[in-house]
């Protein structure tokens, strides 16, 4: 019989708002036993992730599971980078940008599935000025978002929507200059984002074409727009072609440098940081390991969200063209609701 392989749980108590006890149930009842011997570690402070997931690449275990947000992701996975030990994620945190960019299910019980299934792939990451991130790290307006969301006491969704919405028009772009691999511009920027993954989390594409598996940045600078702008811009974000916008420059880059006035905020996979003002992001090629779903699973997923979108949408008549009809009235009606809602003051 095959030795069984590792795998140490570190939960993050304070992420998101789900209650990390039920997921333990679920884990127990549910992972494969004869496949795996588990441990379960509770984070005491931020930081902590990064020593218990660094002491467990040490002593050669098989996977570490972040039982948490891409904050706890970051903490756990850049103690792996470069090591044969795998990333396990099960999302439990406010915005999941990692978990959902590579279709980790959201429902706890199924991503356990996926760690049963123990497909694993090597996947890109970043650095900023020598901080690694997985997902996105920026300047400008979503670093400025990451300092209130810290320093706001709760987490979750509303939270964050509640920080956006409340600072959007109040911020005030910053001039900076950037300097690719080609070619050195200056841009007046509400925000400058370096997309590995492609959405900051909650299906927010800030880097819709980003791939982790292309050795590349997709970097995206948001210009100062109006208030007109903001309908537009909020529905692109979510409907994943905000690099559609005029207001939006994109380009992707294995490296950038960024120079600002002032030292200031950025984030790393949505965490807050004091940086000074040159700023150096780069993307390192497949350095870490990870649990991702099959592609059965991926595209079986795309399509059962495609379904149940549409399924909500359409009533079941007997007349195609009456059926296509009310489906567009339908889906206006949604756009202008999800405008209605983002910008609602
Ligand atoms: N025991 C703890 N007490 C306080 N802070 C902690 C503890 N453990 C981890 N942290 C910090 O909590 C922060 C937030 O965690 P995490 O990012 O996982 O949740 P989130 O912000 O709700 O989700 P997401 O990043 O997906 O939006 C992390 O940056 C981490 O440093």
């Amino acid at each position: 019989m095959n030795e069984k392989k590792k795998i140490l749980f570190i939960v993050n108590p304070i992420s998101g708002t789900q209650n990390k006890k039920i997921i333990l149930n679920q884990l127990s009842e549910r992972i494969d036993k004869n496949k795996y011997d588990i441990e379960i570690k509770y984070t005491e402070r931020a930081g902590h992730a990064v020593e218990i997931a660094a002491q467990a690449a040490s002593e050669k275990v098989y996977c570490v599971t972040a039982i948490g947000g891409d904050g706890t992701i970051n903490e756990i996975a850049r103690s792996l980078i470069h090591t044969d030990t795998a990333l396990g994620i099960i999302p439990c945190g406010s915005g999941n940008g990692l978990a959902r960019h590579l279709h980790i299910p959201m429902d706890s019980r199924k991503a356990i599935d996926i760690i049963n299934q123990g497909l694993i792939s090597a996947i890109d990451y970043g650095k900023i000025n020598e901080i690694p991130f997985f997902c996105t790290c920026g300047v400008g307006f979503d670093a400025f978002v990451s300092l209130k969301f810290a320093a706001a006491g709760r987490r979750g969704i509303l939270t964050y929507l509640e920080k956006t919405l409340h600072e959007t028009l109040k911020y005030k772009p910053e001039t900076y200059e950037v300097e690719s691999e080609d070619e050195k511009t200056n841009y007046k920027a509400f925000l400058i984002a370096c997309g590995n993954a492609s959405q900051y989390g909650n299906n927010a594409y800030i880097a819709p074409q980003a791939s982790l598996e292309d050795g590349l940045m997709n970097v995206t600078i948001l210009e100062p727009f109006t208030v007109l702008d903001v309908p537009s811009l909020a529905f692109q974000l979510f409907n994943k072609t905000l690099d559609q916008n005029s207001r939006i420059k994109t380009f992707k880059s294995k490296k950038i440098k960024i120079h600002r006035t002032n030292s200031g905020v950025v984030h790393f996979d949505g965490d807050p940081i004091i940086m000074d003002k040159e700023i150096n992001v780069e993307i390192i090629e497949k350095g870490l390991h990870v649990i991702t779903p099959n592609n059965d699973y991926k595209e079986l997923n795309v399509l059962q969200k495609a379904s149940e979108y549409f399924g909500k949408l359409v009533p079941r008549g007997e007349n195609l063209l009456e059926d296509i009809a009310l489906m567009n009235k339908q889906l206006l009606e949604k756009k202008q609701e999800i405008i209605r809602k983002l910008t609602k003051k």
